[in-house]
């Protein structure tokens, strides 16, 4: 029976493990590594009649399907005598008339690493950040813009795609309208132009929020990114300074109550919060 150490293990192509598909020497791939059968597959529970058949294959799809314990994944390691590579280190050596190059391990490149979500996430907020401005939020892309500053300010605890979510939602113009859903005595912020109640009435009506706007020039997204971030925090409540039956007084300049897990808060823009409010409506009605 082969116990070879995971360091000793070998590359092997797949050409040759095929030729190894006989009772006299018996080897099986799965999961990219190679496993020498040939004296376990008499001793085989499931018999020894599977592994000759799955002899110099891939048996990886077979072997999940049939075993149904861990014990086989456990017992296998046992077996295993090297791994998969499309072409020999030592055969790229020799065509080059250079000596041999041991690889340690499959090429890393092609499995995704850890770090790979990471970057992905970086970029996406590069692609988010670099992107020509929106309407009304023409200092999204100043470096020396509040914005700029803010995400200095909260780079170590927002994490870069909750940013790019924020972002994206700021990016586009929101109504009012949907706040009235949560029936919340408390807000207090309502349209305050023609425009802005036809706009909100064509939203009831079906129209999208976005179209609405469209046809109402007045209605923009009118704060950038820093603004509500930083009124979010300066606005948010202690629970213990919430009276269990009423609210909190509302800020002078209105807004929208909204809780947050055991806080309670006031915003003075309540289409930023009105998703998360969403979650905790059940809260807010109890407090309403
Ligand atoms: C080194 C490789 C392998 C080892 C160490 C191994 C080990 C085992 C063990 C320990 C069992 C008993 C299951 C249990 O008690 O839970 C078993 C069952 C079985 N194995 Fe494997 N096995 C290997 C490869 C394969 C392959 C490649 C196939 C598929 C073609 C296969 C098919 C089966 C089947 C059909 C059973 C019977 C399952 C049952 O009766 O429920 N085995 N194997």
């Amino acid at each position: 029976m082969p116990l070879v150490m995971p360091a000793q293990r070998k590359p092997y192509t797949v050409e040759e493990v095929i030729k190894h598909n006989t009772p006299s020497s018996l080897w099986v791939i799965m999961n990219r590594k190679v496993y020498d059968v040939t004296a376990f597959h008499k001793k085989h529970p499931g018999g020894p009649g599977v592994l000759l058949q799955m002899g110099g294959k891939d048996a990886t799809a077979a072997a999940a399907a049939a075993h149904k314990s861990i014990l086989p994944a456990n017992l296998m390691w046992e077996f295993c005598i090297g791994y998969i590579v499309r072409t020999k280190p030592q055969e790229e050596g020799q065509a080059d008339n250079k000596p041999p190059v041991q690889k340690k391990a499959p090429s890393p490149a092609k499995e995704p690493s850890p770090r790979s979500h990471v970057e992905k996430a970086k970029s996406e907020v590069k692609s988010v950040t670099s992107s020509a401005p929106l309407d009304g939020l023409s200092d999204v892309t100043d470096a020396d813009s509040p914005l700029a500053k803010a995400r200095a300010k909260n780079k170590r605890r927002s994490p870069p795609s909750f940013l790019a979510d924020v972002e994206r939602m700021l990016t586009r113009p929101v109504m009012p309208t949907k706040c009235q859903d949560m029936n919340l005595q408390h807000q207090k912020q309502k349209p305050t132009s023609n425009a802005q109640a036809q706009a909100e009435r064509g939203a009831e009506e079906g129209s999208s929020p976005e179209a609405a706007a469209a046809e109402s020039p007045d209605m923009k997204p009118e704060r950038s990114f820093t603004t509500i971030m930083e009124e979010m925090e300066s606005d948010i409540m202690p629970m213990s300074d919430v009276d269990a039956v009423t609210a909190p007084e509302p800020p002078p300049s209105g807004g929208l109550l909204c809780f947050f897990s055991s806080t309670a808060c006031w915003s003075g823009r309540p289409s930023v919060v009105q998703q998360v409010a969403h979650d905790d409506k059940a809260v807010a009605d109890g407090f309403g």
